[in-house]
């Protein structure tokens, strides 16, 4: 779907983008970095608005740099930013998109029709966006990215300004696009955490660089811990204490309490190896008499990815010297 090689973007003061090379195949793909990170830069560049400095890529097999106009007929984009004109109804402004894709007004009225119902806006499509919720808008956009049948639509950031509900419907809405239409995504976040759950695959962005591009599944198996809370008893008052050290004893790494994970130091973090893992701990807590209060998974955050990342690269650095 998307291929870049060795792109970069330079602006002045700041390179956007340094060298990225990276492919994303069909599917829901979630682009992930930090604000500054350069995913922006990186969809105006797809899309054949904004020119590589160096480098090369092709979306849909079409080369960005000559065929900027044959990629956005293919391609719907979701912008990051409120653009949308408060005046007029979700069904006026969609239509109009529909229409500048090229579509014919029978069929644009139509295919609006399909895409607002399809995004969750009913009745209130006659009413002037301007006064809808921040959610009601990000649906706006999404369904002018959907509206001319696209092969593949880029999203960039479209649960920004969202509550956890809105966001929770949203990412349904993202998967539903491929799973109902065989619309492949590309959709950006800050947050690893909700792409997780959305996407067949991720990259990893920051500081323009890629960092990682890998299965969803790959991410949570390499990088699963396990947070272990347990009761106390008469003979082990520190009940906590006990099972890390017996942990300890049987080979199992208890993460650090100050390793910045929330709720590190209330309870036990440790690094699960397989199921194997599971068994040792249960094992471990039967043995000591204490209750299991709770063994959950780990949901990641895009800092961890970062430290990960920053130890490989200092290992890589002091096993160079
Ligand atoms: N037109 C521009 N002129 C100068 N610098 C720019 C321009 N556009 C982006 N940048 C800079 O390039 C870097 C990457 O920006 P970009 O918007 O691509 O990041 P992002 O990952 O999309 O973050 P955000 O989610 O905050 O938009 C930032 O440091 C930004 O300030």
């Amino acid at each position: 779907m998307i291929a870049t090689e060795s792109l970069s973007k330079r602006f002045p003061r700041v390179t956007a983008l340094d060298r990225l090379s990276v492919d994303v195949g069909p599917g829901v793909t979630g682009l992930v970095g930090a604000n500054g990170a350069g995913k922006s830069t990186l969809i105006k560049i797809l899309l054949g608005l904004s020119p590589a400095t160096e480098g090369r890529a092709e979306v849909l097999g079409l080369d960005v740099a000559t065929k900027g106009a044959a990629i956005r007929e293919r391609v719907g984009y979701m912008p990051e930013h409120d653009c949308l004109p408060p005046d007029v109804s979700a069904t006026e402004f969609v239509v109009h998109m529909a229409r500048m894709s090229g579509l014919p007004p029978t069929a644009a009225r139509e295919r609006t029709a399909d895409t607002l119902r399809h995004v969750g806006l009913y009745e209130e499509r006659y009413r002037p966006i301007g006064g809808y919720s921040t959610g009601m808008k990000q649906r706006v956009k999404l369904a002018q990215a959907l509206v001319h049948d696209p092969q593949l639509v880029l999203l960039d950031e479209p649960t920004n300004g969202l509550d956890p509900v809105g966001r929770d419907e949203m990412l349904g809405l993202i998967r539903r696009i491929h799973t109902d239409f065989g619309i492949s995504v590309l959709v950006t976040s800050h947050l690893l955490g909700e792409l997780e759950r959305t996407c067949d695959h991720v990259v990893v962005v920051d500081g323009g660089k890629l960092l990682r591009s890998s299965a969803t599944t790959d991410f949570t198996q390499t990088t699963t811990t396990l947070a272990i809370e347990v009761t106390d008893t008469d003979e082990h008052p520190d009940g906590t204490r006990a099972v890390r050290e017996a942990l300890h004893a049987r080979g199992v790494d208890v993460l650090d309490a100050d390793s910045g994970l929330p709720g590190a130091g209330h309870v036990l973090l440790l690094t699960a190896r397989g199921e194997e893992t599971y068994d040792v701990v249960r094992d471990v807590v039967a043995d000591l008499g204490l209750g299991l209060v709770r063994m959950e998974q780990r949901r990641h955050h895009i800092s961890e990815v970062f430290h990960d990342s920053d130890e490989q690269r200092k290992e890589a650095v002091g096993h160079g010297s």
